[in-house]
């Protein structure tokens, strides 16, 4: 009982614990000046999608006037293509990802109204296919993220009625697989073995999209009304098992713990109820441990180099456990 509640004092001392809020902000403020870094250079033709992560943070923290609103407007609506969908950058190819992320800072700053809101809606629409599946933009690369992230800026836009949702809701169903997970298209093999990651357009970087799937999956459902379709109790023993002994959540059994996967996991868990199957306390624990104290920032695990991505998902992710 004494180990118990020493236990008990201390985490919900660490729970407790500050977030470096105004180092966070500070770098924050750093990443958007600094144009020269490799972050930057990477970044680049995701900027849209950077401006999400970095004022999304900011606003979380309290601290959205620290920005130009009407500079960072004008430069949104600079990356706006001629079909009505959104580059990454000025002058790049739309799709349907930074079109979103346009969308999520535009309602940020309550600015929505700067849109012509029948052109983007038709935009996201016009990407649906006839089995109810989205492609990211006109290439059709179709993926369950997509539906999500169409699903999302729709319901921001208030013009779902612009899709057939019955239909993106049956296609998401069919992507359900044997551990109550989600895959990126039908039938495809179960998650957990999946690893390829093709999310940006230009960046195909390897990711285990089984919990960013989970979470966008989970995420289009909630929002249509349509989360009585998941097995929350599979889902939900899946998801818990994904964090471990320090705390963090990982993406897939034996893998290491990240913090983006705190926003991924915890938010889906929190969607279907089951969030108290996690401890939230450790989870915090490992999110604050995650952080540059000196200079600001998160990274994806203690002592790795920050970005502008984790930075995000740690604070958000804090700030739903909380
Ligand atoms: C390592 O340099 C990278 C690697 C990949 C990418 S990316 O493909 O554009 N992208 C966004 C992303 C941005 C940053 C930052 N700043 C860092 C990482 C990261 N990942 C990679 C990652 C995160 N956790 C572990 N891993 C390996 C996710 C990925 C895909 C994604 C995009 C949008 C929403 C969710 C997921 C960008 C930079
Ligand atoms: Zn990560």
């Amino acid at each position: 009982p004494l180990q118990q509640a020493l236990n008990t004092i201390e985490s919900t001392l660490v729970a407790m614990g500050e977030l470096a809020a105004d180092k966070h902000v500070k770098y924050i403020l750093a990443v958007e000046k600094r144009k020269d870094s490799f972050e930057s250079a990477v970044l680049e033709h995701l900027r849209m999608n950077g401006a999400y992560w970095g004022l999304t943070t900011l606003d979380l923290l309290d601290k959205r006037d620290v920005v130009d609103s009407n500079e960072i407007i004008e430069w949104i609506l600079k990356c706006q293509h001629e079909s009505g969908g959104f580059a990454g950058n000025i002058g790049h190819d739309p799709h349907i990802l930074y079109t979103l992320s346009a969308i999520q800072v535009l309602a940020l700053f309550d600015k929505l109204n700067v849109l012509d809101v029948d052109k983007v809606s038709t935009y996201i629409a016009g990407l649906q296919n006839e089995d109810g599946s989205f492609s990211g933009d006109i290439w059709g690369e179709v993926d369950t993220r997509f539906s999500y992230i169409a699903i999302c800026g729709l319901s921001i836009l208030k013009c779902l009625d612009k899709i057939n949702v019955e239909r993106a809701v049956n296609y998401i169903i069919s992507c359900r697989n044997v551990d109550g997970g989600f895959g990126c298209t039908p039938g495809g093999e179960s998650h957990a073995g999946q690893s390829m990651f093709q999310f940006t357009p230009r960046i195909e970087k390897f990711l285990p999209c089984s919990m960013f799937e989970v979470f966008c999956c989970v995420a289009a459902l909630a929002i249509t009304g349509a989360l009585h379709y998941v097995d929350k109790d599979l889902l939900g023993w899946w998801l818990c098992e994904r964090q471990v002994k320090s705390g963090g959540l990982n993406g897939r059994p034996e893998k290491l713990p990240d913090v983006c996967y705190s926003w991924w996991v915890l938010s889906s868990l929190t969607m279907i109820d089951r969030v108290h199957w996690i401890s939230k306390e450790k989870l915090i624990k490992f999110i604050l441990n995650c952080q540059d104290t000196e200079n600001g920032g998160i990274s994806d695990r203690p002592d790795d180099a920050v970005d502008i991505f984790h930075t995000y998902f740690g604070v958000a992710g804090k700030t739903v456990a909380a």
